[in-house]
């Protein structure tokens, strides 16, 4: 306490003061002395503080306002658009190799960051701000704190997360709780982070501390989001519960019956898109926790807010998303085309100015980059910021549900041109947790930086943020099974399959009727067609919902051609899962390859009766 009276003016120190809690004063009298900033601001649950907070990043320049009220846009470096996966790692002791984990030795790895971060605050306003995760005073909740000498990221935390001071002046002495440093580190003259080849993420598995400096973009700053998500990771595995890159959603049935799912798909693959269908209710669009109460799994929103895409937002597809778009309530636009004051993005469905600013500076159309490729008006992964609230669709009373809400389905889906039928369901929760959860694989975006467009290995969406050896993981995804007395429901869906020409089999909106057939058969409200992997919907169901959902036909040419099984993808797939989990991945739990191996003498058997390509009317007469 005396080093921090030295370091914080009075009216900053009586804040921390109030708060009991030794840990938490060494941590930041150590990372203030460190860090060496000309200015502390410590932000308690008070509005006032987070105007504080909104107003300086308007006054050093991170945030510009826009024409309508309470909208600004933020933008990041040119080259600095996306989650850096390759200098993203995971600090363990004696850097023990894991695969598909990207580790570094923790001696090491700290004292290049903190070398990194060495008075790195010099000349610049060091912002502390408390939060937590999951709802407030719940058995979710994990508090967290975070120092940032960026005014966007601490901006972006108000509207994505639960405010925690009063949380920690509560928890005092007991609070169990996470920490970010982070610093944009200099900045060019349009704010962005300049020192990118000194970018860097090291996330302290050890300490529970994530160490962030010279980026912004939110995925790679934002503590809570994906930083905490690799801490969360590993305390659901030890502590036997689950921590997903999942939306939550209320489906509603027939007769106003609530059905709750979560679905797990990699960045950029459909999320936000399917939790916003606008007459179902969204709860949270990227990270779940789901817990065993009483032999029922039940789950939250890790967060308060939506940090979505913004590319391919049209009224049409998207209407409630344009709505909140275009009031005024908080946004933060990042990375979009602005002209004369209002936000343009790729794909708006209208047309988009000719010149402006955009995450490139002064743009025009045409206008290239260093590599020779044309710019975008926007980026693709360009984002917006807005609080949950502010949706009409959103169901108020499951956010702050301090028990969550029951988890009747659990989808898993990803970008995959030609293996996996529209929507399936598992035969049961060990079948979908392996053949569907585990064996996820999905094209690559523009969600993290380098190629787009390749098929990776990515099981339960959530590679990129794995933080314990996959086969703990997958063990602790079949253990969670037996903990329940009805487990939820397990589907997969394919939202991205194509025909012989590249073009989409389905339209956006498609999700929507695969979203009511999942919520009739949690409930057994509809029979199925068995297949080989799983049940599949039936014609007339489909047909019906087509009509009752979008107002739709649905030939059974359409059908036929979406629901059919395509045996040698299927079986080529599960050669490559099953090489990946034998060769590269250890001590995958045995009941992995039992249920592959199943799988495929299924494949094989049908194929013998029925040939490569079954049609789901076959199938249906067998
Ligand atoms: N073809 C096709 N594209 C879709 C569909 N649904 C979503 N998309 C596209 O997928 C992209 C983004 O999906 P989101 O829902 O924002 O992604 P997310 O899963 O929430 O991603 P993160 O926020 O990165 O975790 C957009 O470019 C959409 O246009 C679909 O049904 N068909
Ligand atoms: O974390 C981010 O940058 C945004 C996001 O949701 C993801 O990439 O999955
Ligand atoms: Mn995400």
């Amino acid at each position: 306490m005396e080093r921090l009276e030295k370091l914080l003016d009075k009216e900053q120190f009586e804040k921390i003061r109030a708060i009991d809690n030794p840990e938490l004063h060494e941590f930041l009298a150590d990372w203030i002395e460190w860090l060496e900033p000309d200015k502390v601001f410590v932000c308690t649950d008070s509005p006032e503080d987070e105007a504080y907070v909104r107003w300086k990043a308007l006054y050093y320049g991170e945030e510009k306002l826009l024409e309508t009220p309470n909208h600004t846009v933020h933008y990041d470096s040119y080259y600095d658009q996306a989650r850096d996966k390759a200098n993203t790692k995971l600090l363990v002791p004696g850097g023990k190799e894991i695969p598909f984990l990207n580790t570094k030795d923790r001696d090491e790895g700290l004292r290049e960051i903190r070398e990194l971060m060495r008075g790195i605050m010099k000349g610049k306003e060091l912002f502390v701000c408390f939060f937590v995760l999951g709802p407030r005073n719940s058995v979710f909740t994990i508090p967290a704190v975070q120092l940032t000498d960026s005014a966007y990221v601490a901006h972006s935390e108000f509207i994505l997360y639960r405010k925690g001071y009063e949380e920690f002046k509560r928890l005092g002495r007991g609070a169990r709780f996470f920490r970010f440093v982070h610093s944009a580190g200099e900045l060019d003259e349009r704010k962005t982070s300049k020192n990118l080849d000194k970018r860097r993420i090291y996330i302290d598995l050890v300490g529970e501390t994530v160490y962030s400096v010279n980026t912004q973009y939110g995925g790679n700053t934002i503590g809570l989001k994906k930083l905490a998500f690799r801490l969360t990771i590993q305390r659901a595995v030890r502590e036997g519960w689950l921590s997903e890159h999942m939306f939550l959603m209320r489906v509603n049935g027939p007769n106003g019956r609530k059905t709750y799912f979560t679905g797990a798909y990699p960045s950029m693959c459909g999320k936000t898109s399917t939790a916003m269908i606008s007459w179902e209710n969204i709860v949270g669009d990227d990270l779940t926790f789901i817990m065993p109460f009483n032999g029922v799994a039940r789950g939250a929103n890790v967060e308060k807010g939506v940090f979505g895409i913004i590319q391919g937002v049209n009224p049409e597809d998207d209407p409630i998303i344009w709505q909140v778009l275009h009031s005024p309530v908080e946004i933060i636009f990042s990375n979009v085309l602005v002209k004369d004051g209002k936000p343009y993005w790729n794909e708006m469905g209208m047309e988009i100015p000719e010149e402006g600013e955009n995450h490139s500076g002064k743009w025009w159309k045409g206008k290239k980059d260093k590599e020779g490729n044309e710019i975008p008006p926007s980026h693709k992964n360009a984002r917006f910021t807005v609080s949950l609230e502010h949706f009409p669709n959103v169901d108020m009373d499951a956010l702050e549900a301090p028990c969550g809400v029951e988890i009747g389905g659990m989808i898993f889906g990803g970008r995959d041109k030609d293996t996996w039928p529209p929507v399936r369901e598992a035969f049961d929760w060990k079948h979908g947790v392996v053949t569907m959860g585990a064996s996820l694989e999905s094209e690559t975006t523009a969600a993290t930086l380098g190629k787009e467009g390749v098929r990776a290995f990515n099981p339960m969406a959530i590679l990129d943020f794995m933080s314990v050896p996959l086969g703990e993981y997958i063990e602790n995804y079949l253990r969670f099974g037996e903990k329940l007395r009805k487990a939820p429901k397990i589907f997969a869906v394919n939202y991205f399959l194509r025909d012989e020409n590249g073009n989409w089999l389905n339209h956006k909106l498609d999700k929507a009727v695969w979203l009511k057939w999942m919520e009739l058969r949690v409930h057994g409200d509809v029979d199925a067609i068995e297949t080989p992997i799983g049940y599949i919907p039936k014609y007339e169901d489909l047909a019906r919902l087509f009509r009752e959902v979008l107002n739709k036909g649905y030939s059974r040419k359409d059908y036929e051609k979406q629901f059919t099984v395509r045996v040698p993808e299927l079986l080529a797939k599960i050669e490559r899962i099953e090489r990946i989990y034998r060769e590269q991945v250890r001590e995958v739990p045995e009941e992995l390859f039992e249920v592959l191996e199943e799988e495929k003498k299924r494949l094989l058997e049908a194929r013998t009766k029925y040939g490569d390509y079954i049609s789901p009317f076959v199938l249906e007469r067998k």
